[in-house]
């Protein structure tokens, strides 16, 4: 099976894109980093990236008059590499409808919550003002709706009585470097379908909740609970 070309979109300190990475390198995932974007030029992540000999462009959203102009921007850069899957690795920018059309079924994002629960920003302060039992990550497939996508992945987490939003935030990222590779090793492996009726892992109807890691768990690949700070 060849590799699958990804392209990945970051703003900040990239350890997704890091555990993606480090996924690469141990063979888990059938695909190559051909490309990493960001839209912050101070990104940790791009250092990540030249670190790994992997391409990085900047494309800053501040230096366009409009969210389309900017996306249309990405888009043609990314489209250069003709990519099987773009990857939202801490993406902190809306995307237009058109994009998202345009990458409609081969685009993902990981989000810091259990969705539906906690849609857009400050997840880990809603959970923790809640005073909710458990929270974690999903890994969606992007569609126009912010974080309405289809579901792939969810870590769950317990949450502690003594939490702040640094611990809990800590906690969630350690599950979020296990879920997203996983859940890009079985889209690069060709295991994934999505359909009218749902999200099919091989011949499997997975839960509308995407397929659910307990805290802890191993994944099926056997992967470890690695940090990837
Ligand atoms: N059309 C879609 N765009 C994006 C999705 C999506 O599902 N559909 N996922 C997000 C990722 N994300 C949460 O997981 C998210 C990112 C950014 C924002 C947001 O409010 N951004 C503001 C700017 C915030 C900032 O610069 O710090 C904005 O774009 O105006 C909410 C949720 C990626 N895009
Ligand atoms: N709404 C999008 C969002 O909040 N995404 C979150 O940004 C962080 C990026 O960390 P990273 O840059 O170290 O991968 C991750 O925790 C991811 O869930």
């Amino acid at each position: 099976m060849s590799l699958k070309r990804i392209v990945v979109l970051i703003s900040g300190s990239g350890s997704n894109l890091q555990a993606i990475m480090d996924a690469i390198q141990s063979g888990q995932i059938n695909g190559q980093i051909e490309l990493v974007i960001s839209n912050k030029a101070d990104a940790y992540g791009l250092i990540r990236a030249k670190n790994a000999g992997i391409a990085t462009c900047v494309i800053d959203h501040k230096a366009f008059d409009s969210r389309e102009s900017f996306d249309l921007a990405v888009q043609q850069r990314i489209d250069t590499i003709e990519p099987d899957l773009v990857i939202l690795a801490g993406f902190m920018r809306i995307l237009s409808a058109g994009f998202v059309r345009h990458y409609s079924g081969r685009m993902l994002n990981i989000h810091p919550s259990l969705l539906p629960k906690y849609k857009g920003l400050h997840t880990h302060q809603r959970a923790l003002a809640a005073a909710d039992k458990e929270h974690g990550c999903t890994v969606h497939f992007v569609t126009e709706e912010l974080d309405g996508g289809p579901l792939l992945v969810q870590a769950v987490v317990p949450v502690k009585t003594d939490d702040t939003e640094a611990t809990l935030q800590a906690r969630v990222h350690e599950r979020e470097h296990i879920a997203y590779p996983l859940a890009v090793e079985w889209i690069c492996a060709d295991r994934i379908r999505v359909c009218e009726d749902g999200i099919y892992r091989d011949n499997e109807l997975l839960p509308t909740s995407g397929f659910r890691l307990a805290y802890n768990e191993k994944t099926d690949s056997g992967a470890s609970d690695a940090t990837h700070s």
